[in-house]
């Protein structure tokens, strides 16, 4: 069925704010759905995955729409929208857009120059093939290229992952169990999951498969003491809550009220009791000193440079310079040291990002070791053995979208080494020792 002609001019209109890039392209979707009601479930489905696609396939899309006369936006709405729903389902267009949207369509990607291929800024390919290889790196950028899959959580207070797949089924929605994630549902489809009864109840909700792992290598456990220093909008809270199943204290960090608001109706969704967000002002706010060496486990899921979530968030790569990366491993070192004066002796410290770059990963948790003797790095290949997750890393979590089909994500496990016993001095003297005991 052939969309509305309104829908292009439409899709035309919005894909012409995003590419200034002054904000996330989800939140201009957002406002544009929000001022333009009348638009349909179809019509905004067409108009989201159009600018999805131009956003993906940017270099690719501009180089072959320069103009024959300034229409170069309406031929990127156009590739958009023949990628989003077919050429056949476009309206009113001319006999040689055809030709050309077709003549695009049958394009053998892989004879194209790399920067068209990969559909990169020039440094963030630079940077991918140094550290990947060329071979791997073009794998990687050819899944970063590709929508994700939809997967969920399965609150394990409130339901069990097979029965969740039978009531799925009967909406009619066909969820596979995730390979990695011991809770997690892979949807292929992208279905509307707000009205069903099992995400009401808080029964499920939406994370990355990757994003359940992370929360999962924490190992945190019923009745302990637990920070997540990033908490957001508590993505990565809800799980650990649950796998704490609702004792013990988690605090929720994080320096965004915004952010922390949005994770309120989760909490109330999901049954939790055990959560406490606190906002902070940065990484080492006075609030949180009292906590100092008291916690058993804690989550730093840093800011970073969302490299690894490119599937889902495709502008990303366009919005950021080179320099940005410098920046977020400056910030990173500093929230991950704030963070760390809260572990107790012998407790365990995550440090996680969503992003690809060793400069915001290894780079990061190798100066972290360097700068904190009394802390080990848990090399990660133990740390899955503990928690059953059968997946082969060396010392760092490392997945990758072409290899686990889960956005990129890195992490490192560091613990606080006990604390050394006092090596025996000369014998006290009476009169010492009864002092000491009196301080
Ligand atoms: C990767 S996001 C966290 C995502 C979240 N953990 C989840 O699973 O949904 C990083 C978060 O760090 C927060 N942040 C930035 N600087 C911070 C700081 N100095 N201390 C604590 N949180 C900070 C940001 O506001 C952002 O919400």
């Amino acid at each position: 069925m052939r969309l509305p002609p309104a829908v292009l001019a439409s899709a035309e209109e919005v894909l012409r704010e995003i590419l200034r890039f002054t904000a996330p392209a989800d939140t201009t979707l957002s406002r544009y759905f929000k001022d333009h009601p009348r638009l349909g479930g179809r019509e905004r489905g067409a108009i989201a995955e159009c600018i999805y696609a131009v956003l993906r396939n940017k270099n690719f899309f501009t180089e072959f729409s320069e103009p024959n006369g300034g229409a170069t936006m309406r031929r990127l709405t156009l590739l958009g929208l023949a990628d989003a729903v077919g050429i056949d389902a476009l309206p009113g267009l001319s006999e040689e857009e055809v030709e050309w949207l077709t003549r695009m369509r049958d394009i053998d990607r892989s004879l194209l120059h790399k920067s068209l291929r990969t559909n990169m800024p020039k440094w963030l390919w630079e940077k991918l093939a140094e550290q990947y290889g060329e071979e791997e790196a073009l794998q990687l950028a050819d899944a970063l290229n590709a929508p994700a899959p939809l997967d969920l959580r399965v609150n394990a207070l409130k339901a069990d992952r097979d029965k969740v797949i039978e009531q799925l089924a009967q909406a009619p929605i066909v969820a596979t169990a995730t390979p990695f994630a011991p809770l997690g549902l892979r949807v292929l489809k992208k279905p509307q999951l707000q009205n069903l009864p099992l995400f009401k109840e808080g029964a499920i909700e939406v994370q990355d498969e990757g994003s359940q792992v992370l929360a999962q290598i924490l190992g945190a456990r019923r009745g302990e003491m637990v920070v997540d220093f990033c908490a957001g909008a508590g993505g990565k809270t809800l799980a650990l809550g649950a796998q704490m199943r609702n004792t013990g204290r988690l605090y929720a960090f994080d320096v965004s009220e915004k952010r922390l608001a949005k994770l309120k109706p989760r909490l109330a969704r999901s049954g939790l009791s055990n959560v406490h967000p606190v906002a902070i002002a940065h990484e080492r706010d006075a609030k949180i000193k009292r906590l100092t060496g008291k916690i058993d486990r804690v989550l730093v899921d840093a800011p970073c440079s969302g490299m690894g979530t490119l599937r889902r968030n495709p502008d990303v790569k366009w919005r950021q310079p080179v320099e940005a990366i410098a920046e977020m491993h400056a910030k990173q070192v500093s929230i991950l040291d704030g963070a760390a004066r809260l572990v107790k002796s012998g407790g365990r410290l995550v440090y996680a990002t969503c992003s690809l770059l060793n400069e915001e990963n290894d780079a990061v948790a190798e100066q972290f070791i360097a700068n904190h003797p009394d802390f080990q790095l848990v090399p990660m290949s133990q740390v899955l053995a503990e928690q059953k997750i059968d997946l082969e890393m060396g010392d760092y979590l490392k997945l990758l979208p072409h290899r686990h089909q889960t956005d990129g994500f890195f992490a490192a496990v560091f613990e606080r080494k006990p604390m050394a016993k006092a090596a025996p001095a000369d014998e006290p003297s009476e009169d010492e020792a009864g002092s000491k005991a009196e301080d």
